[in-house]
């Protein structure tokens, strides 16, 4: 039986490092994890306690040796190319395809196949449409998140620059703005769901006469629902709304179905160190799920109370009574196989694997929906969708295929209940996408090209090849094109049209909304199902892509297509004839920093994972992870190659940070970078980061950025200044000196 209240949560009760610590099945637990558990996510599962812990350091015992050799594998490869590019020094190339088969990082191509997996519901396998990312310690942004199924358009042309670049001026109502969006939206209409006489301004609220019938879906009260392209649209329909009063058909609002599903990311958007950390996030994941999260805050001068939307009813043209789908469908995004949580620790002391923590609780809180345990239903299909990202290869796809057979066996759920969702965002997945999909083809349920990471991939794998391209100039590289492409033919080739989401990344510009509706359209027309959003608003804006291109005609035009050869996927982004002027080598130098210091200050500082951070030119961008690992692993690289030498990266880091501070001076409790007393850990970090760039697994950012936050969170008399910047780090830059 589950135990309601947890047994014996008193401290002391430990075998772990930390006395606070309780002991579980001979496992340490931080208590606010082992409360979590207990009260919350066991209660009602028919899982107790006991034989949760039990299992779970089962689990623990029989994937953390296996996944420490998947690590060591990781750095063989690295050490063998980087052995390579030493032996070769003026190559110009990466290494050749034939040497990648002979070390093992091509894998043999799989026979064709067609996944089969089972039990998707039909946002992941029926519709197009956009798939929005929120952090999963935000509990406001999560529940927005949520409701982000529909959207005012409306409301996203008018607060936003996306009808012509500019933006609302503060104030009132203005009826020319107003007036430029409701065009902006009947020709919307018009070009999507026409009527078969005239135009939607005309329109006079007589029940329309669509030139196709079939995209009449029906009504809600007095609103209008039509479908396209599988998407709906309701007209909001209020005479007595000050727009619809003035609307010749009453129309107040157009709404869009929007975000048809949402990833809840316990990865590279948050900060999570810790037991209390990961608990933020594993109980908004929860709550999201059973549909009894709640926020509340205070907005402007009135307080908000947040939940999730309830269901809602239409009713279809035969007046059947229907339901209609108010909430995003929602996926996880666990952390990849990299990182150990202090959350738990072994028997042996060493601290548990993140991932398979992840896979483990995720997969736990999962349960409350299929066994109906909240008042809201997320999967209609009874499936539990977990991302999984930063993978390298088949071999790492086939231990996360086998954690999640493991998690099922453990918490008693059907084979291939947990869906995989694999982010294509390292070079030896992308090298590797067939027999990485064949790897998981019974739980697959999206392929996503994360060019973030995998440009930061990108330039850690050919480190020592050369400088790298200027930033912008990497993502209109050879390997990019190849890498999206490929993402995509792949995908079709393993039967994905129809089956499950081919997903295009993030748009990073979180303001650029007018660009974004100028560009973003070639996601749905290289056939991808999904493509990433960082923002409802964004949602909304980009659903309208989806109507304007049909998605499924695209996969059935590309299918026909030759997969683009992976030599051209794996063409190193190198600058050939690097002679960029000062100016332009100190401009890319600074852009980069600056981005580094806007991000990590706030990560380390205030715990918070993704930030909107203006660059150089003012743009803000979204900063995660995997655009600070980008923006860190090029100043290593141009390092390395004498691009920039370590004076100017200081200068750099110096001008950067006050400028940063500037920034920032409005913000309550910001603490500045450059002060008189001790030196920032933050900014300690963000050098360690970078001179320590090319020793850093994968050149990835998580360790250095665990180790600063874990101290930052430390009483400030525990902490030790500089730790980050530890002898070892310190001349690890020197040490690849040769190199430069
Ligand atoms: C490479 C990768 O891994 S990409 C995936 C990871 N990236 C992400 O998840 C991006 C998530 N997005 C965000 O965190 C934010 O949109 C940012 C940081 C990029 C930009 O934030 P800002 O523009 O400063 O947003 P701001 O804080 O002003 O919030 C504006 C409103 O939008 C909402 N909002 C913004 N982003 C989101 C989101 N992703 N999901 C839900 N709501 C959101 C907020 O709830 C807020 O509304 P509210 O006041 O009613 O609660
Ligand atoms: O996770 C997404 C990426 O681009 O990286
Ligand atoms: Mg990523």
């Amino acid at each position: 039986m589950t135990p309601a209240v947890a047994p014996t949560l008193e401290r002391g009760a430990t075998t772990g490092p930390r006395d606070s610590f309780v002991c579980r099945a001979g496992l340490a637990v931080d208590p606010v994890l082992a409360r979590f558990i207990e009260t919350e996510a066991l209660p009602g599962t028919s899982i107790d306690s006991d034989s949760f812990w039990a299992s779970l350091a089962r689990l623990a015992d029989a994937f953390t040796p296996r996944n420490r050799a998947l690590l060591e594998r990781r750095e063989d490869l690295q050490t063998a190319i980087d052995n390579w590019h030493r032996q070769n020094p003026q190559s110009g190339t990466g290494v050749p395809p034939r040497l990648l088969r002979e070390m093992g990082y091509l894998a043999p191509e799989p026979a064709p196949f067609t996944i089969g997996t089972q039990g998707l519901d039909r946002e992941i396998t029926a519709l197009a449409g956009p798939q929005l990312v929120v952090p999963a310690l935000n509990a406001r942004f999560v529940l927005n998140a949520v409701n982000a199924r529909w959207g005012s358009l409306y409301d996203a042309l008018y607060g936003t620059d996306a009808v012509d670049g500019s933006l609302p001026s503060a104030g009132g109502y203005d009826p020319g703005r107003g007036a430029e969006v409701i065009a902006w939206g009947k020709a919307f209409l018009d070009a999507c769901v026409p009527l078969a006489n005239g135009s939607w301004s005309d329109w006079t609220g007589s029940a329309p006469q669509l030139a196709d019938d079939e995209q009449f879906a029906g009504t809600a009260g007095d609103n209008i629902l039509l479908r396209n392209n599988g998407l709906l649209i309701e007209l909001v329909i209020d005479r007595a709304h000050p727009i619809g009063a003035s609307d010749p058909g009453g129309i107040a609002d157009i709404r869009l179905e929007s975000a048809l599903s949402t990833i809840i990311d316990l990865e590279d958007s948050v900060a999570a160190v810790d037991g209390e950390d990961k608990v933020a996030g594993y109980r908004n994941w929860l709550g999201a799920l059973r549909g009894d999260l709640t926020a509340s805050f205070t907005k402007g001068n009135r307080t908000v109370e947040r939940r999730a939307e309830p269901d809602r009813t239409y009713r279809d043209p035969h007046g059947e009574e229907r339901a209609l789908r108010t909430r995003s469908l929602l996926l996880v995004r666990n952390v990849g196989h990299l990182m150990t949580t202090p959350a738990v620790r072994l028997a042996d002391g060493s601290e548990m694997f993140e991932g398979v923590l992840d896979a483990a609780v995720t997969a736990l809180a999962g349960l409350h929906d299929l066994k109906g345990l909240g008042p809201l239903r997320n999967s209609e299909s009874g499936a539990i969708y977990i991302v999984k990202p930063k993978m390298h290869g088949p071999e790492e796809c086939a231990f996360a295929n086998d954690l999640f057979d493991a998690v099922e066996d453990m918490l008693g759920l059907a084979r291939h209940t947990l869906k995989i969702g694999v982010m294509d965002e390292e070079r030896r997945t992308s090298a590797n996408l067939a027999a990485c999909i064949h790897a998981v083809k019974d739980r697959v349920f999206f392929i996503n090209t994360g060019f973030l990471d995998r440009t930061g991939d990108e330039i850690h794998t050919s480190m020592l090849a050369g400088p790298m391209l200027r930033k912008a100039d990497i993502k209109q590289a050879e390997w990019i094109a190849a890498y999206e492409d490929r993402n995509v033919q792949i995908g079709l080739a393993c039967g994905f049209a129809g089956r499950a989401q081919i997903s295009k990344g993030m748009w990073a510009a979180p303001d650029a909304m007018h660009a974004m509706l100028a560009d973003k359209i070639a996601h749905p027309m290289s056939g991808a199902s999904t493509a990433w959003v960082p923002s409802p608003t964004a949602a909304t804006l980009h659903a309208t892509h989806y109507h304007r291109c049909n998605v499924a005609e695209r996969q059935q035009e590309r299918r026909a297509e030759p997969v683009v050869p992976c030599e051209k996927l794996l063409t190193v982004p190198l600058a050939e004839d690097p002679r960029w002027s000062p100016e332009e080598v100190q401009a890319e130098l600074d852009n980069n920093v600056q981005g580094i210091l806007g991000y990590m200050v706030r990560w380390i500082d205030a715990g918070i994972g993704c930030s909107k951070v203006p660059d150089i030119n003012d743009i803000g961008l979204m900063e995660d992870r995997a655009t600070l690992r980008i923006s860190s692993q090029h100043i290593a690289n141009w390092l390395l190659h004498g691009v920039v030498d370590r004076s100017m990266v200081d200068e750099a880091l110096q001008r950067m940070a006050a400028r940063v501070d500037a920034q920032n001076a409005g913000s309550a409790d910001y603490v500045p970078m450059v002060r008189d007393g001790p030196r920032s850990i933050a900014l300690t970090a963000a050098s360690d980061l970078i001179f320590t760039g090319t020793c850093q697994p994968s050149g990835y950012t998580e360790p250095v950025l665990h180790q600063a936050r874990a101290q930052a969170k430390r009483p400030e008399q525990d902490r030790q200044f500089g730790a980050t910047g530890s002898p070892r780090m310190a001349t690890a830059f020197e040490q690849n000196l040769p190199f430069g």
